[in-house]
């Protein structure tokens, strides 16, 4: 605006002050200027509609004004309070303990009160948070049928089946799993023991092929974050006791080679299951005693403290080997159920992990968790075939049985003894060199505290040395084919649960619980007549399958075709066993 234009404007407004017949309007002057075309619509609105529109622009330019004015001055004012008078905490996605706050602070307060919320469906049947009772999926639900009903529903023309109360309806059972609710992205409040908390929910646009990653931030009135460090443990406790029967399966997601589309590789919950009991996993006593023993001293608090007295590290790694299906994932798994923590898987096989994102994941884990490297042979550590050692069996350490193995060392699922029958040697195909892998489990910057746990079907004579020392390795599983006492534990806790379960049998014991001991006196004698009958079919059923030949999921994949029927089991056992040896 000219000089001398901002000086008429100035001089009117203070001689229209006198002379402005309406008092409660802006002089014409400023409001020509605010609103283009002012004067000419003013004269005509007050020409023809008698109406002094002045009073009508003034009004809402003061509103406008004060709106603004008053949101610029709060605006400032938040953000002086927020800066210098609040404390916050913000947690990444990617941070295991994301999910832990969003679920508990969504399902506690937010999804109850706002009005505005995501949903997700995931029809994870063993997943306690999916079920409608919050229960985890019972064995005593099993729905067996009948060869008849079967033959009748296959040979049914008018399509009756979606019908019948005995076949398994996916959709019929997805749609009683409520979905899981989350607040929207945006600001909440929420008052916790008597303080108001501000919960954000945010997302930041990135470059990567999801296009946006996600983090939550909690907000308290105070400079100090007690409060928020208070919520968080009472998070993390409540978490961790509801979820003491479960365990919680982590896998890396993201990553340059397939298909992360560049995105950074990081961990992500896949599933939560119910814990494996430890009984289920049939290998020799005393080694399950020996690694059980081992990992709960190593566990334990008093025991990170005497290595740091000593200025060792506090580290302790394991090597499962063994064929495959002999129980190697099982067992870990287990292992982190009955210790309570959650398991970060990662498979070094086919080169899924460049050597910076294997850094980059292990400096992402949590103190204390299981981290289940598998196919560590992938790593450039299997030093090849050596003379006169390959071509012999490796024996168990615990002479609970034999593992054969193939010329280049690896231990094979075939049971023919014909190498030619066996599965190619395998080339390493990672781009993890084995001196980065060394660097990642026990480098100066590596953590403290976890369970690594490395799982190779490489006979660990074959193994680089450097992996093998202790401090890397403190203690090695092998894990063989299936001797007698496995395929007799393996029958019984296929078929011994069920049959112990009184509700799984229609008509048997009648409300006695899971305990056999619970139900009535005649219940419980039948119970225990059934355990010893099955004992008897057990021990009938591994004297006719030879030691040391099958692999546990081998037998257990033959024994899911009887389930409930265990002596049609043994009825075939035979057959099986010589069409699988032919
Ligand atoms: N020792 C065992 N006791 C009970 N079940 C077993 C045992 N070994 C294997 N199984 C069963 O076989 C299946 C495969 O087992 P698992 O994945 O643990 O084998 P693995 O040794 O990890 O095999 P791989 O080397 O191929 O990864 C599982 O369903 C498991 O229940």
């Amino acid at each position: 605006m000219e000089f001398s234009r901002l000086q008429d404007v100035v001089s009117e407004f203070t001689t229209s002050n006198d002379s402005n017949p309406n008092p409660t309007s802006f002089p014409s002057t400023v409001l020509e200027l605010l609103v283009p075309g002012y004067g000419t619509i003013a004269q005509l609105t007050s020409r023809y509609l008698g109406f002094d529109i002045g009073i009508l622009v003034s009004s809402w330019l003061l509103v406008f004004g004060l709106y603004h004015g008053s949101r610029y001055v709060y605006e400032q004012a938040y953000h002086y309070l927020t800066t210098y008078y609040t404390s916050s905490i913000e947690i990444d996605q990617y941070e295991a303990f994301y999910v832990q706050a969003m679920d508990w602070i969504s399902y506690q307060y937010l999804t109850k009160t706002t009005r505005h919320v995501t949903v997700a469906t995931n029809p994870d049947p063993s997943d306690p948070q999916n079920t409608p009772d919050g229960a985890v999926f019972s064995t005593s639900k099993l729905n067996v049928l009948p060869p008849s009903e079967i033959n009748a529903l296959v040979d049914d023309n008018n399509n009756n089946n979606n019908k019948n109360e005995d076949i398994f309806s996916y959709s019929k059972w997805a749609s009683t799993i409520p979905p899981i609710y989350n607040p929207q992205y945006g600001d909440y409040d929420f008052r916790h023991q008597g303080r108001w908390f501000r919960f954000q929910r945010k997302r930041t646009d990135t470059k990567t092929q999801k296009g946006f990653e996600e983090s939550i931030q909690i907000r308290c009135w105070g400079r100090s974050t007690e409060p928020l460090k208070d919520l968080l443990t009472l998070i993390k406790t409540s978490y961790l006791r509801n979820r003491s029967s479960t365990t919680t399966i982590f896998h890396a997601t993201g990553g340059s080679s397939h298909g992360g589309g560049g995105e950074p590789r990081h961990w992500r919950r896949q599933a939560t299951r119910a814990s494996r009991p430890l009984s289920t996993v049939s290998l020799d006593r005393q080694q399950k005693t020996k690694i059980v023993a081992d990992i709960n001293e190593y566990l334990s608090p008093a025991t990170a403290q005497w290595y740091s007295a000593r200025g060792i590290p506090h580290r302790r790694g394991y090597l499962f080997h063994g064929g495959p299906g002999t129980g190697k994932t099982s067992l870990s798994f287990a292992l982190a159920g009955l210790f309570g923590l959650d398991v970060y898987c990662l498979s070094l096989n086919k080169g899924v992990v460049t050597e910076s994102e294997l850094t980059g994941l292990f400096a992402e884990l949590p103190a204390r968790c299981f981290v289940l490297l598998e196919d560590v042979d992938s790593a450039g550590v299997a030093v090849g075939r050596r003379e006169g050692v390959c071509s012999s069996s490796s024996s168990s350490s615990s002479g609970t049985g034999t593992m054969a193995s193939i010329g280049n060392g690896m231990y094979t699922e075939s049971t023919t003894a014909n190498p030619l029958s066996a599965p190619a040697p395998t080339q390493p195909q990672t781009s993890i060199s084995l001196s980065a892998l060394l660097n990642t489990i026990d480098g100066a910057a590596s953590h403290e505290g976890h369970v690594l746990i490395m799982t190779t079907n490489t006979r660990p004579d074959l193994l680089d040395e450097a992996l093998l020392r202790p401090g890397r390795i403190d203690l090695s599983i092998e894990f063989t084919r299936a001797t007698r006492s496995q395929i007799y534990d393996i029958f019984l806790s296929m078929f011994q649960t069920q049959t112990q379960d009184p509700a799984s049998k229609p008509g048997a014991g009648g409300g006695g619980g899971r305990d056999s001991g619970g139900g009535s006196g005649g219940g419980g004698d039948k119970v225990g007549g059934e355990k010893d009958n099955i004992a008897q079919l057990a021990q009938h059923f591994s004297s006719l399958l030879p030691n040391g030949t099958f692999s546990p999921a081998q037998i257990q994949g033959f024994l899911l075709r009887f389930k409930g029927r265990p002596e049609e089991a043994l009825e075939g056992v035979v057959a099986w066993r010589d069409g699988v040896r032919k």
